[in-house]
């Protein structure tokens, strides 16, 4: 295994970033970067920048965590075969990263629709660490309970299996819906679910919302454009979406469960959000979700070529997910109820962005010492259906109205996820 590397990530203009988020209206968002990659990179990764003071905390809290518990010192698990009977017994002991502490008055009952999946539980660990009360609701088809196990048993924390076409009652402050299946291949599988998904989910937690008077965040997508006519696309733009397409599952319940979310602000008053969210990626992407940030890395990892669709000239904006993370809070707690596009302008020909991964993940593995058999060539597939041409989104209102830009460069993002999922691939699980 390779020793602990120090890692240096430094933001758009050139200052290193040492924590996420920051303090407005009224809301604190800000957490340490070393304590959020505690909770998805391994810990030869995570601990490395931490200073020696940090770490003899860390070792006094471990040791008196073991006294309390009688002498245990492995914090995990434990099973135990009984071959006799042929049964098995576990004995859970939780430990989990400590959290603010806030007076009732600043704390918050939160719900986070599909907060199993890759946004939703980022935005969990954000949240429960800066220690409000959250409630995961997910059906788990694309999301998975390891992205957020690491919070079960938390007195803050609730998980719940539900699927958000069936109504779902609670008592909330805040509402990010975010219940919906995101990649291409994802949202095709089952066309017709994925549209009873916008349209039924959106509709019940807008009637959860309209009951309790939460407040409501529906993430809605740059694809509400379609193949977009107008470069780079502001909320102004009414979009180029071919509705019988084998994308409009996606696209046209997107734009329904925005037309939900105007009419119920509109009839009854909820007080509603919208984030257009563009092209995400970060660590805990599912490595088989079949968008091409996942899939260029786990190629390049693994060897294999790495699969370009069509002539590789249409592009993408990639925005980092801690950049989103922040995006999201910040407009929740904000006063803007209109759309707001929630991306990172850098944009990149998909040719041109699969050799950037390729350099990334060649860099990563020579700072670790691993051996390439050889250099992953780039081939190129027929293009899907409908695949817009080009994608960037025009941030101006987030800057003006939320005060956010993002500030994580793609390749900063994109060599803390290649450690990622090295290190999946240590486990063998990828
Ligand atoms: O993030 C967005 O704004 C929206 O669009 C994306 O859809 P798309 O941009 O098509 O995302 P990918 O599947 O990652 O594809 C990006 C581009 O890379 C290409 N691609 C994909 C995969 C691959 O292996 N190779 C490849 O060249 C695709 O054809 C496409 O042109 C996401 O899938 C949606 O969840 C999201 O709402």
């Amino acid at each position: 295994m390779a020793s602990a590397l120090p890692i240096k990530t430094l933001d758009k203009s050139g200052n290193e970033i040492t924590s996420v988020g920051f303090k407005r209206f009224g809301f604190d968002s800000e957490v340490k970067i070393d304590i959020l990659r505690s909770l998805y990179l391994r810990p030869h990764y995570a601990v490395s920048t931490l200073k020696s003071a940090d770490i003899d905390d860390e070792a006094q809290e471990t040791t008196h965590h073991a006294v309390f518990t009688q002498g245990h010192s492995a914090y995990q698990s434990k099973s135990i075969f009984h071959p006799d009977t042929n049964s098995i017994s576990y004995t859970t002991l939780s430990r989990f990263p400590p959290v603010t502490l806030l007076p009732p008055s600043a704390r918050k009952r939160i719900l986070v629709t599909g907060g199993a999946g890759f946004v939703g539980s980022h935005l969990v660990d954000r949240l429960m660490l800066l220690g409000h009360e959250v409630t995961v609701i997910d059906n788990f088809f694309t999301g998975s309970k390891t992205t957020v196990s690491h919070w079960v048993g938390h007195p803050n924390f609730e998980l719940v299996r539900h699927d958000v076409v069936e109504p779902f009652m609670i008592e909330c402050d805040q509402i990010y819906h975010l219940a919906c299946p995101a990649s291409p291949p994802h949202y095709q599988f089952n066309a017709v679910k994925t549209i009873k998904t916008s349209f039924m989910g959106t509709l019940n937690m807008l009637g959860l919302a309209k009951r309790t008077k939460a407040r409501f965040l529906i993430s809605s997508t740059s694809e509400v454009y379609g193949d977009p006519e107008v470069h780079p696309q502001n909320e102004e733009y009414w979009g180029h979406v071919n509705p019988i397409g084998p994308r409009a599952c996606y696209d046209e319940g997107k734009r329904v469960a925005e037309t939900l979310t105007y009419g119920f602000q509109r009839q009854d008053g909820v007080n509603v959000r919208v984030a257009r969210i563009f092209n995400t990626y970060g660590p805990r992407m599912n490595p088989y979700d079949g968008r091409v940030v996942s899939n260029f890395i786990v190629q390049a990892l693994k060897g294999e070529d790495m699969t370009v669709y069509g002539d590789g000239k249409q592009t993408r904006s990639f925005q980092y997910i801690h950049d989103l993370i922040d995006g999201l809070i910040a407009l929740m707690n904000s006063d803007e109820s209109r759309p707001v596009n929630i991306g990172n302008g850098d944009e990149f020909t998909i040719g041109e962005f699969a050799e950037l991964v390729r350099d990334v993940v060649e860099k990563v593995q020579d700072e670790d010492g691993d051996k390439r058999s050889r250099r992953v060539d780039i081939v190129y597939k027929p293009i899907p259906t409908d695949d817009p041409q080009k994608r960037r989104p025009d941030t101006t209102r987030a800057k003006e109205t939320l005060d956010w830009q993002p500030k994580w460069t793609v390749r900063m993002g994109l060599e803390e996820m290649v450690r990622y999922y090295k290190a999946k691939m240590a486990e063998g699980s990828l």
